[in-house]
């Protein structure tokens, strides 16, 4: 699919040109085909006035009788040829290749898209009617959705079983409607989906108004009329179980309708970091420091890395101006081609699988592909003072549409099974993130637990410790990767594993990492 990272979303761009083009060429013929039987049309039209102006004259002449029978015959059948001649078959062949050849969406893309979007909306909380009108967060980038667009965003989350934000894209269908000179989409259709994502929401009472209000414009409707017996025979038994007290009345009731949707632990929190509401307490802010770290490493005395603290307890670390412009295009130019849906580990089966709590599409470096991927891996080891010998590959990812990585933990805990036991080389120790894309809106990396946000600035790196030095994994490093909302977000990371460190960041239960990274 392509939906998920940006990089293939462009490739779309093209896709598009060709479909355009085909469908111009292909216009133009049916167009010749149309002038070489208008052409035909004429002159049969004026051979017929003529002859029609002395019907007796005209056949009596043997030239004339021969040109009527010969019109009537040979030159017909050239007409009928013409007539029957199907120019779109070629046209739809060649676009059944491009299918092939090109990049191309599917159905599920559509879906991945229009799923991304109620993501954002959520996260960000926008509102229905400024995103239709192509603002995010009050910043105009697109062109407006239509009535119909808004319809397919609706229809899309109906079929996942979404009836709150089938409401919320219906409601804003309708409205986009009454605007429309030319109206892109029947009121009907909206006023059904409406009506039986309402009814799938518990309001029975508003499922029934809607579809009474489809009545009045379709009075036959067969589902509608069907739907209409049963919401009345529903409130009819809801009534009949409900033994109202003394004045109430059935309003009460009908407030209780309508979305719910229990938060999952720490969501709210999340979604405020990630709209970037969330500050450090002031207290910790005032002991963060910027400087520079040398490491004891000779060649930093020259140029050390500029460190800034972002956070303490566990210590978070941002580097700038880690990686060049020239290193990040090449990193993304091998990735490019390569990139794959990003896959997560089941805790269950220890197999990897796609999943919508990680949304983007990543590839794996080796550092002897480039002197550049090398020289990255060497530069993390003059960063962090530990040893690159037993980490991964360099990981490169870019983050399509609302791109996002869910909370989750870099580490492997212990009751997982995972494949880092395989490699012999323990647990993922520490993780170094660089951030290869200055990112529009969106996009942090936020730390839920501890209320931490870092955000992505180009050439810039992350870092931090999984693991305590007693090699039990930090659940206080608890991380997300919040949706992207506009932009391209191109990161890469390192993950370090404990095999090799030993001797830089010793086993001891009390040890601050400051040690190392000064
Ligand atoms: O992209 C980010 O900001 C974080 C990515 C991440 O946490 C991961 O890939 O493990
Ligand atoms: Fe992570």
């Amino acid at each position: 699919e392509v939906f998920t990272a940006l990089a293939d979303l462009e490739d779309l761009l093209s896709t598009e040109s060709v479909l355009i083009e085909t469908l111009e060429n292909y216009i133009r013929a049916e167009e010749q085909k149309l002038d070489l039987l208008k052409r035909f049309a004429d002159i049969y039209q004026k051979q017929h006035n003529l002859a029609s102006e002395d019907v007796q004259l005209y056949v009596s002449n043997p030239i004339n009788a021969y040109l009527l029978v010969k019109r009537l015959t040979a030159d017909w059948k050239q007409v009928e040829s013409l007539m029957g001649t199907v120019i779109s078959h070629d046209y739809l062949m060649n676009i059944t290749y491009f299918k092939e050849t090109l990049k191309f969406p599917t159905d599920e893309d559509l879906n991945g898209a229009a799923v991304a979007l109620t993501r954002l909306q959520d996260t960000y909380r926008l509102d229905t009617s400024s995103l239709a009108r192509g603002e995010l967060n009050g910043v105009k980038y697109s062109a407006e959705l239509s009535a119909a667009d808004c319809f397919e965003l609706g229809r899309q989350s109906y079929n996942n079983g979404d009836y709150y934000h089938t409401q919320l894209w219906m409601r804003e269908a309708e409205a986009r409607l009454k605007r429309e000179a030319n109206e892109t989409v029947d009121q009907s259709d909206i006023l059904e989906y409406l009506a039986f994502s309402t009814y799938k929401e518990g309001n029975i009472p508003l499922a029934l108004d809607l579809t009474n209000k489809l009545l009045e414009i379709l009075p036959t409707h067969t589902r509608a009329l069907g739907n209409k017996v049963y919401y009345e025979e529903e409130i009819e038994k809801s009534k009949e179980s409900f033994i109202p007290k003394k004045g109430d009345d059935e309003s009460d009731d009908i407030e209780n309708y309508g979305h719910y949707e229990p938060d999952p632990y720490g969501r709210e929190h999340y979604e405020n970091l990630c709209r970037g509401e969330t500050q450090l307490p002031a207290e910790m802010s005032a002991k963060l420091r910027c400087r520079y770290a040398r490491n004891n490493n000779p060649f930093l005395l020259i140029a050390p890395f500029k460190l800034e603290e972002m956070h303490l307890k566990p210590d978070l670390y941002m580097f700038h101006d880690v990686m060049s412009d020239r290193e990040i295009e090449t990193v993304k130019r091998l990735a490019q081609p390569r990139l794959l849906r990003a896959t997560v580990q089941n805790s269950k089966t220890g197999e990897l699988e796609i999943a919508q709590y990680r949304i983007s599409k990543s590839a794996w470096l080796k550092e002897h592909e480039h002197k550049h991927v090398a020289d990255i891996a060497r530069r993390v080891e003059d960063m962090t003072g530990l040893n690159m010998a037993t980490a991964e590959e360099l990981q490169v990812v870019n983050y399509g549409i609302g791109g996002h990585y869910e909370p989750h933990f870099d580490f492997a805990r212990k009751d997982e099974k995972n494949a880092f036991k395989s490699l012999g080389t323990g647990n993922r120790i520490a993780t170094v993130l660089f951030y290869m894309s200055d990112v529009s809106q969106g996009g942090a990396t936020v730390f839920p637990v501890v209320g931490a946000a870092l955000w992505p600035k180009k050439g810039a790196a992350a870092f931090w410790y999984n693991l305590h030095a007693s090699g039990d994994g930090d659940v206080l490093t608890r991380h997300a990767a919040c949706p992207v909302l506009a932009g391209s977000k191109w990161v890469s990371n390192k993950w370090i594993h404990e095999r090799g460190q030993e001797f830089r960041r010793p086993c001891t239960p009390e040890r601050p990492p400051e040690d190392l990274i000064a």
